[in-house]
């Protein structure tokens, strides 16, 4: 008999796994775009190194605006280093993003003064160092600015460009491999021979849920259910993939091979095989040199939940990203039971309404955990918890975004 543990016990059992030497990979910065971080980033230098102007206008020293007239005696642009200095009773010319001029400490604004000839008249004063970019004020040397593991957005981009870094260190993306086995189950195009064939989804859903966490996916296919072909399938995947998921064939049924296989012919360790979740009750994890093997169920709606509660996290820990699935709490618009001692899955819509999420199951079908088309729309998934009671209109509950896996 099947020895299935809590949800919690799957998940702990998954988070002490160790994709042993991460690999991590070299990219040009415009490429790391919603990568992680492999390294921490640190200033090598001050920012700004020197102090610089914040505006157009006259370096001065603060204490010559008393004096009400100065003279210009140079012009200091942007991008060049002028050789003249402040003294007093003068002033040069500095345009916004000009290095202070030596000897100055102030600038005073283009709107402060009056030109007359070589001469500036002082109309209204300002304080000392107005104006004036302090050393550092970005960041400091050997400050850290950029912590590892951190997934790379807009911000981190302008800052490492700030620092001239044109190569990234990211983590590699997982290879994840899928493949969906039964015989019943036809890919794409295939000619229907009988009515007893149906359309395989599963290895498509998985694989767009693979890609919308960042990994690369090989696309294996549909497979047949014996165990040689399975075997075959899962030899060649293990050469080439980080993670392999297969869909079908994991329950107890006469021709569900994929745990057998999984556990005898490859000699994978089986980490756990059998979930008190509704749906994916018979979800199959084993590991084989490092590389984890993800069995789920063939229904499509149990494929799907469990390649998200499985699939996902695997995908955002290979990559060290500080992802995690989108859970948040919502009010519930309408009574509704716990109708098992498991941990619940249940589609069904979010919208958000006086600051808050709220869900409702309108239009929602009931049926097996084949009903896929409940994914459809504005969804989420209703998490009610393995010794949870009848929830009622009004409770908060935990929701889980579908919309928001990233
Ligand atoms: N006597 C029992 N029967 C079943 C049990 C049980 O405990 N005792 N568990 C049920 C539950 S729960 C699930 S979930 C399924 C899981 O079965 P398998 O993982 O072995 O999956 P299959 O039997 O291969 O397929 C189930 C169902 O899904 C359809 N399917 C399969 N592959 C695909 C695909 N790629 N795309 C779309 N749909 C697919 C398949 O035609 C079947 O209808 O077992 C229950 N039975
Ligand atoms: O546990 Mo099965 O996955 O409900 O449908």
């Amino acid at each position: 008999m099947r020895n299935f543990i809590n949800y919690d016990d799957s998940l702990n059992i998954l988070s002490s796994i160790d994709f042993k030497g991460k690999a991590k990979e070299k990219l040009f910065l415009t490429n790391s775009i919603g990568r992680t971080l492999a390294r921490d980033i640190i200033a090598n230098d001050h920012s700004p190194k020197y102090k610089t102007s914040g505006m157009d206008g006259y370096a001065i020293k603060a204490e010559d605006q008393n004096l009400k007239k100065l003279t210009i005696i140079d012009k200091n642009p942007a991008g060049e280093v002028v050789e003249s200095k402040v003294t007093t009773g003068v002033c040069i010319k500095t345009f916004t993003g000009s290095l202070m001029p030596e000897g100055s400490d102030t600038l005073i604004p283009i709107e402060n003064v009056t030109v007359e000839d070589d001469k500036i008249i002082i109309n209204k004063e300002v304080p000392f160092k107005f104006a004036v970019r302090d050393i550092g004020e970005n960041y400091k040397k050997d400050e850290i600015l950029i912590k590892k593991g951190t997934k790379i957005g807009f911000a981190e981009i302008g800052v490492l460009a700030s620092l001239n870094i044109s190569q990234v260190e990211v983590y590699a993306k997982p290879i994840v491999s899928i493949a969906s086995t039964g015989s019943e189950i036809l890919d794409l195009g295939e000619e229907q021979e009988n009515d007893a064939q149906i359309r395989s989804s599963n290895h498509l859903t998985v694989e767009a849920l693979a890609k919308t966490a960042g990994a690369q996916t090989i696309q294996m296919g549909v497979v047949k259910d014996d165990m040689d072909s399975i075997t075959e399938l899962l030899q060649s995947a293990l050469e080439k993939s980080d993670i392999i998921v297969t869909t079908g064939g994991v329950s107890v049924g006469d021709y569900d091979f994929v745990q057998d296989v999984v556990k005898e012919k490859i000699g994978a360790e089986v980490l756990f095989h059998g979930v008190k979740i509704k749906p994916g009750m018979h979800i199959l994890v084993a590991k084989k040199d490092n590389k984890l093997i993800i069995s789920l169920p063939g229904f499509a709606y149990s494929s799907t939940v469990c390649a998200i509660l499985y699939l996902l996290p695997m995908i955002y820990k290979f990559e060290n990203s500080e992802k995690k699935l989108p859970i948040v709490k919502a009010e519930i618009t309408e009574n509704f039971p716990q109708k098992m001692a498991k941990t619940i899955f249940t589609a069904c819509n979010v919208f958000y309404e006086d600051g808050k999420y709220k869900i409702d199951f309108s239009g929602k079908k009931q049926g097996t955990s084949a009903i896929l088309t409940n994914m459809l729309g504005s969804p989420a998934l209703l998490i009610q918890k393995e010794n949870g009671t009848d929830l009622k209109q009004g409770d908060m509950v935990d929701i889980l975004l579908l919309n928001e896996l990233n």
